[in-house]
């Protein structure tokens, strides 16, 4: 039997009107906002199709259609707590996971303990298994330009 098993996610959002952006459940005061349907969560994005890719459950559009107006403005944390139950309801869990949020600003390093426990307490894991990082892309590309936000995540899962 399996062990072990690895998915990765990425996710985007277009930089639009607002004020704020939120990552990792955590809401950052911002000159702009994004362009989503649910909050636009990049980081949450990221780790829910890295968790659904492990176990090739598809990709979190395909639980969580854009076209469903119950998921408008939608917390995503709601989405990754979903996630976690269709491991567990299959006999796993998250062993680590490791998100890369990637964008010029906002400046994300002073925020991560928070996404961290976010993310953690929706997972049911340890703080120590939960990464989130930062880098810009050195002004390249459309995150470069300030145009959206990036990130992708790795997610390790182990049996529940
Ligand atoms: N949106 C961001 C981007 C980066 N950081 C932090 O800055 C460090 C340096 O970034 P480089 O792209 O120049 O490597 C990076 O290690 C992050 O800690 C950030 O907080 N928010
Ligand atoms: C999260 C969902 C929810 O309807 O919509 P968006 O907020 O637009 O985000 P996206 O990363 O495009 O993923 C698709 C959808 O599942």
């Amino acid at each position: 039997m399996t062990d072990i098993r690895v998915g990765q996610g990425y996710d985007v959002h277009a930089f639009g009107e607002g004020d704020h952006v939120v990552l990792g459940g955590v809401r950052i005061a911002h000159e702009r906002g994004v362009l989503a349907h649910s909050d636009g969560d990049v980081v949450i994005h990221a780790l829910c199709d890295a968790l659904l890719g492990a176990l090739a459950l598809g990709d979190i559009g395909v639980h969580f259609p854009p076209s469903d107006p119950r998921w408008k403005d939608c917390d995503s944390r709601h989405f990754l707590r979903h996630c976690r139950a269709l491991l567990a309801g299959r006999g796993w869990r998250a062993g680590n996971v490791d998100v890369t949020v990637v964008c010029e600003r906002p400046k994300v390093a002073a925020h991560a303990p928070a996404m961290r426990a976010n993310l953690a307490e929706d997972l049911g894991i340890g703080l120590d298994a939960v990464s989130v990082k930062a880098t810009t892309s050195e002004k390249l590309g459309f995150t470069g330009r300030g145009e959206g936000l990036a990130a992708m995540a790795v997610a390790l899962l182990v049996r529940a």
